[in-house]
């Protein structure tokens, strides 16, 4: 079985690890993990079973999982087979600046995985430059993305996009569910209730956006009758800032990733 490095093993490569074992992608023994805290080694190898690497070696795939604010180009240029694959994890680099930091032509792909990986769902976005194309295509790098989630192909200049909106997107959803079991204590709910009910209607509203074929709108108009409860709740909502926050909070998370892309 070929083996895979994950060089930065924080939060995003442990969703991928777990993700990887879980869907027996990768024996644990394959995986080897390498961070600058020895701590996080013992933890991943105690709870997983994968084998802490605290020099870097040479792997069939290497994921970079440090942030893009670390020193991401002093770790590509110490690779000097082009018998690798490089996976970036690492939000707002480009595939062009990676290779201009590497000494040796290694592929290069690019991805922005969705941090749901346990369930299943969320969309994780992958790039890769033309020459790497069939690179991409091969059984173990399928095999890896296949692993954790619903995947979209997509040129890279949509990436930034796609990690404001997609990736940052179970964001928006939590904190908003946060926000609702709140309201739901404000008025007057235990919190396990409020929590319950919320949870609910999350899972069904998501469901009946899926599967009725009707525009939100429609899906409103059948919860409110005239003069009634929902109207006049729906109606505080317009009065707030809330379409607005959320829009513009969508487009901070897509221009912080532009920002931390150009940071080296
Ligand atoms: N979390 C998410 O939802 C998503 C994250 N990403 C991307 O994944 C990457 C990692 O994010 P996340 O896992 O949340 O971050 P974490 O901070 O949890 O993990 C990064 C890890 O890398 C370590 N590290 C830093 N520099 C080095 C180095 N030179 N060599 C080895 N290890 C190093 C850090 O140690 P220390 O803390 O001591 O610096 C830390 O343990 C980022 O680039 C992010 O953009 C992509 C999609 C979603
Ligand atoms: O904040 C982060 O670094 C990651 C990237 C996209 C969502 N979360």
């Amino acid at each position: 079985m070929s083996n895979i490095l994950f060089i930065g093993s924080g939060h995003m490569s442990e969703a991928i690890i777990r993700a990887l074992i879980k869907n027996k992608v990768y024996k644990p023994q394959n995986i080897l993990v390498n961070d600058i805290v020895k701590s996080r080694l013992d933890y991943l190898q105690l709870t997983y079973g994968v084998t802490p690497s605290e020099k870097i070696v040479n792997a069939d795939i290497i994921v970079l999982g440090v942030r893009p604010q670390d020193a991401w180009s002093d770790i590509v240029q110490q690779f000097k087979t082009n018998k690798i694959i490089i996976i970036s994890i690492i939000a707002g680099v480009t595939i062009a600046q990676i290779k201009a930091s590497l000494t040796v032509d290694i592929p290069v792909i690019r991805t922005i995985p969705n941090t749901l990986t346990d369930t299943g769902f969320g969309y994780s976005g992958i790039a890769t430059d033309v020459n790497d194309q069939a690179v991409a295509r091969q059984r173990s790098v399928t095999q890896f993305f296949n692993s954790f989630g619903k995947l979209e192909y997509i040129d890279e200049s949509l990436l930034d996009i796609f990690t404001g909106y997609a990736v940052a997107g179970p964001n928006y959803i939590y904190y908003f569910y946060e926000s609702l079991v709140d309201a739901g204590v404000l008025v007057g709910l235990s919190r396990d209730m409020a929590k319950r009910i919320a949870i609910e209607n999350l899972h069904g509203a998501a469901c009946m956006l899926q599967t009725s074929q009707k525009h939100p709108r429609q899906l409103l108009d059948i919860n409110n009758s005239p003069a009634g409860v929902g109207i006049h709740s729906l109606y505080e909502l317009n009065n707030s800032d809330f379409a607005a926050g959320l829009q513009r909070s969508v487009r901070a998370g897509v221009i912080r990733t532009v920002e931390l892309g150009k940071k080296q």
